[in-house]
């Protein structure tokens, strides 16, 4: 069986928080709202654009405007990878699976064309095999269709799902890997409380992926 693994994007792959948390802020600040801490900002990624926005807003007894939402995606976009870096060790640890035969592929709640633009702009999307974005299918994580369709990107059939691994750092990553049958790893430095982990394997830095994958591979 081929040993597939899925990767969570923002809090696993790229410390990308510094960027959202610009143009959320610069959003807030034009709406004339006070805007957010780096923490604040944590709390808030992993369930897609939308709900950030959503939560921002709500913090602040404003409600929901799609115009908001749009206005904030643009500017993020121009600036995704301004201050967004891979976590220390991710590019080395990349590469590692690569060469022990791993196909790569990103499962994000982001929106796709913004995952790409930062991908790019850190130079990782060149190692990645597929990028299946929050709005590539009609469902995102916590929903295991996500990490189902993104199999499907790189021709695999569902039943895929028994070699493949699912690294991130929200509990919506360990809840879609184990509904779709993928094992899921918990990626310790990344923005999600401990607790998000659920009981799966941890990893406390991406330099540990390669033997931990390595213990969870198919024979
Ligand atoms: O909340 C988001 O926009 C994306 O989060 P994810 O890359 O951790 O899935
Ligand atoms: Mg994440």
């Amino acid at each position: 069986m081929e040993r597939i693994c899925l990767l969570d994007l923002d809090g696993t792959l790229l410390d990308s928080a510094p960027d959202i948390r610009g143009a959320l802020n610069r959003l807030m600040e034009r709406h004339g709202m006070a805007g957010f801490t780096l923490p604040e900002v944590h709390r808030m990624i992993g369930n897609g654009v939308k709900v950030t926005v959503e939560q921002a807003l709500a913090a602040r007894d404003r409600p929901f405007e799609e115009a908001l939402l749009s206005s904030f995606v643009a500017d993020y976009e121009a600036h995704a990878s301004d201050e967004t870096r891979p976590f220390p060790g991710v590019l080395d640890a990349l590469e590692a699976l690569r060469a022990e035969g791993w196909r790569l592929a990103v499962c994000t709640n982001k929106p796709v064309r913004a995952a790409r633009i930062v991908l790019e702009g850190c130079g990782l999307l060149p190692l990645l095999d597929a990028v299946a974005g929050g709005d590539s299918f009609a469902v995102r994580k916590p929903d295991p269709g996500h990490l189902i369709g993104t199999l499907a990107m790189l021709e695999l059939p569902p039943e895929a799902a028994g070699g493949a691994v699912m690294v991130g750092d929200h509990s919506n990553d360990v809840r879609s890997a184990r509904a779709a049958g993928v094992r899921p790893v918990f990626a310790a430095w990344g923005y999600g409380p401990p607790e998000m982990a659920e009981g799966a394997p941890v990893a406390q830095t991406p330099a540990e992926l390669p033997a931990i994958l390595r213990g969870l591979a198919p024979r």
